[in-house]
C-alpha cells in the first residue's frame, strides 16, 4: 500500500495527522483555508511541498463547497485574500509562497478573461491547484531517478557497488504529494537495486526522522537504521567504509539563488561533516523550492518555534515492554525554567553542497564554485535531459 499524506478528491481533502505518527494513522478533514492554516501551523501536515499543496487544495475545497457569487471580481478578491492569509502560516519554506504566487496569477488571468464569471474563476483556480498535486509526484519521481543515477556514477562508493546514504528530517511521501525528494532518491536507489543501507537521523527536536522517515522506511521495507543526530559523525567515521556510505542527501525548504539552502535544523552540521570526511552532500528539491528572488541564505527568514517543542516529548505510554496506544502522555525532558532557543531550520552555505538534485537534472557548481540555478527553469520537467546540468 502506498503511503498517502494527502487524500484529495474534488470537494474533499483529508490529511494524515503527522503529530500522531508513527503509532496512530488518523486522517483529519480539511474543509477550508482556516483549517489548513491551523494544520500547517501545528505541523499536523508539514514538509515544504506538502504544506503548499495542502494550502492550495484546502482553498479549492472551500471554493467548491461554498455558495458562489456569479461576480468574477468578488471571487477573485476572495481567493487572493485567502492566499495571502495561507502564506502567513509558516515563513521559511518557499513552496507555499511560490504556489500562492502562481495561483494568484491564474486567478487574475481568469478574472479578466472574456465572459468571466464566478464559476469560471473558481474552475480555473481549482484546476490549477489540482495540477500541483499531480505535478509534485511526477517531479519527485524524476528527482529520485536523477539523484540515484548521479550518486552511482559520481561517487567513489557508487563506482564500488551498492551504496549507503544518510538522510535527515522527513522528505518522503509524508512531506510531499508522494514519493518524496531526498527520501525519493533513497527509494529510487533501492528500487534499482543500488541501495545497501539507509541511515536516518532522529532530527531533534520534533523527531521527523525517528517518527516519520523511519516509519516510511519500515513501511517500504527498505533496509535502514536510525541514529540520533549526535551519532552522525561517528557513523561516517566508523561505518563509512564498511557500509560504503556515498553521502548525505537532504531536502530543502528554500534554496536561494546562490545555492545557499535552508533546511531542517541540523542540516548545516551534516554538511560540515560530509566535507570533513570527503563524502558527497546533496540537496534534493523540486524547482518550486528554488527561490531566485532570495539572493543568499542571509535573506531567508528562519522560523523560530515554541521552546516546549524542545523541553517536552509526547507519545503513547510505553512501560519498557508494551506500547499502550490508549494513553498518550507528555513528559518533560529538561530542567524546569531553562531558557530555550528553537530555530526550526538552518542555512547550509552553497560551498558545502556538491549538487542540487531537481526534477530536470542535478545542478553542480561551475569551475569557480558557482551554482547557476536559473538554468533549471529553462529546462522542461520530465524531458530526457542529461542528469547533470553542472557548469552551464
Ligand atoms: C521534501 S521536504 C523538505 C523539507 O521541508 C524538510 O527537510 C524539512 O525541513 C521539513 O521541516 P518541517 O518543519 O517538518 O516542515
Amino acid at each position: 500500500m502506498v503511503l498517502q499524506a494527502i487524500k484529495y478528491s474534488r470537494g474533499q481533502l483529508e490529511i494524515l495527522d503527522q503529530l500522531k505518527l508513527p503509532h496512530q494513522e488518523e486522517y483529519d478533514h480539511v474543509y477550508s483555508s482556516t483549517d489548513a492554516w491551523h494544520a500547517i501551523k501545528e505541523m499536523r501536515t508539514r514538509g515544504a511541498p506538502a504544506i503548499a499543496i495542502v494550502a492550495a487544495l484546502a482553498l479549492a475545497v472551500e471554493l467548491v463547497n461554498m455558495k458562489l457569487t456569479p461576480v468574477a471580481e468578488e471571487v477573485r478578491v476572495f481567493i487572493l485574500e485567502k492566499l495571502d492569509y495561507l502564506v502567513t502560516s509558516r515563513p521559511t519554506a518557499v513552496n507555499l509562497a511560490d504556489a500562492a504566487r502562481k495561483l494568484r496569477k491564474v486567478t487574475e488571468d481568469a478574472a479578466v478573461a472574456g465572459g468571466a464569471n464566478g464559476e469560471s474563476v473558481r474552475e480555473a483556480y481549482v484546476a490549477a491547484a489540482e495540477k500541483m498535486l499531480i505535478d509534485d509526484v511526477n517531479d519527485n519521481e524524476n528527482i529520485g531517478k536523477h539523484g540515484a543515477e548521479w550518486i552511482m556514477s559520481n561517487t567513489n562508493a557508487g563506482k564500488k557497488g551498492k551504496v549507503s546514504m544518510l538522510t535527515h528530517c522527513n522528505t518522503g511521501s509524508l512531506a510531499t504529494a508522494g514519493y518524496g525528494t531526498a527520501l525519493g532518491v533513497i527509494r529510487s536507489l533501492h528500487a534499482q537495486g543500488s541501495l545497501k543501507h539507509a541511515f536516518c537521523s532522529e532530527t531533534r527536536p520534533y523527531n521527523q526522522g525517528s517518527r516519520l522517515t523511519a516509519f516510511e522506511l519500515v513501511h517500504d521495507q527498505i533496509p535502514a537504521t536510525l541514529v540520533t543526530d549526535s551519532m552522525a559523525a561517528a557513523l561516517i567515521r566508523l561505518k563509512g567504509e564498511s557500509e560504503n556510505i556515498a553521502g548525505i542527501v537532504v531536502g530543502a525548504d528554500r534554496v536561494a539563488a546562490n545555492g545557499d539552502t535552508a533546511n531542517k535544523i541540523g542540516t548545516y552540521s551534516l554538511a560540515i561533516l560530509a566535507k570533513h570526511h570527503g563524502i558527497k552532500f546533496l540537496v534534493a528539491a523540486p524547482r518550486t523550492t528554488i527561490d531566485l528572488s532570495t539572493k543568499s541564505g542571509a535573506d531567508i527568514v528562519i522560523e523560530e518555534r515554541p521552546g516546549k517543542e524542545v523541553t517536552l516529548v509526547k507519545g503513547p505510554r510505553h512501560d519498557g515492554v508494551t506500547l499502550d496506544l490508549a494513553v498518550v502522555e507528555t513528559v518533560s525532558i529538561a530542567a524546569n525554567g531553562i531558557g530555550v532557543w528553537n530555530p526550526a531550520f538552518d542555512v547550509t552555505p552553497a560551498d558545502l553542497i556538491d549538487g542540487i538534485i531537481t526534477e530536470v537534472g542535478v545542478v553542480e557548481k561551475d569551475g569557480s564554485g558557482v551554482f547557476h540555478l536559473k538554468h533549471v527553469f529553462e529546462a522542461e520537467a520530465g524531458k530526457n535531459k542529461p542528469s547533470t546540468i553542472g557548469g552551464i
